[in-house]
């Protein structure tokens, strides 16, 4: 399979050989002058107090869109039109707990204030990213990139999301 990050890679797998993919819906969402929304991970969940971008698993039967939706409403209290949701990218990452199939959606739009309901922290980080760590764990990929957001830093600058006219960044352009 092409293109899988090893994450912790000197760690065992669960479940060596064969294992299910978990697809995850990922919102970044971008607020006007650039910024993007990280939150950390709450107590008792695995990489508890790594920065992500909001999201989760999608349920049996949710398309990514609705997924996120749910997501972002639950943990955030924030509302979006799945029609909002634009796909970015995808990206396989192999953790030790499991392998995860990251849905990046790019969201411009939502609704609601910002409520941390799972006891999270939030920052609108910019570039380079100050929040540290940053899921995935620490990359131990054979292009030796040991910085945990070296490939999310690198992907934002080739990707030009940041650019003043991003809001009308098409998705089909990358
Ligand atoms: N939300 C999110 N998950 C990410 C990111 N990067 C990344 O590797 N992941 C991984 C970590 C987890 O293995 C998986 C998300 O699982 P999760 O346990 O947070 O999902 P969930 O909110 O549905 O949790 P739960 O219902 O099982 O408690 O995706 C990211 O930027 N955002």
């Amino acid at each position: 399979m092409a293109d899988i990050l090893k994450a912790d890679a000197h760690l065992a797998r669960d479940v060596p050989g064969e294992r299910p993919i978990v697809d995850v819906a990922v919102g970044v969402l971008l607020q006007a002058d650039g910024r993007f929304l990280l939150t950390s991970r709450p107590a008792g969940k695995v990489y508890a107090g790594y920065w992500e971008f909001p999201g989760g698993k999608l349920e049996a039967g949710e398309s990514v869109e609705q997924a996120l939706a749910r997501e972002l409403h639950e943990e955030l209290g924030l509302d979006i039109d799945p029609a909002d949701v634009q796909r970015w990218r995808e990206q396989l990452v192999d953790y030790p707990h499991a392998l995860v199939r990251l849905h990046f959606c790019k969201l411009f739009d939502w609704r609601g204030e910002l409520q941390m309901r799972e006891g999270q922290a939030f920052v609108w980080d910019t570039l380079p990213v100050q929040a540290a760590p940053v899921l995935p764990g620490r990359c131990r990929c054979s292009n030796g990139c040991r910085r945990s957001a070296a490939w999310l830093q690198a992907d934002f600058k080739k990707y030009s999301l940041l650019r003043p006219s991003h809001k009308d960044f098409s998705i089909n352009s990358i």
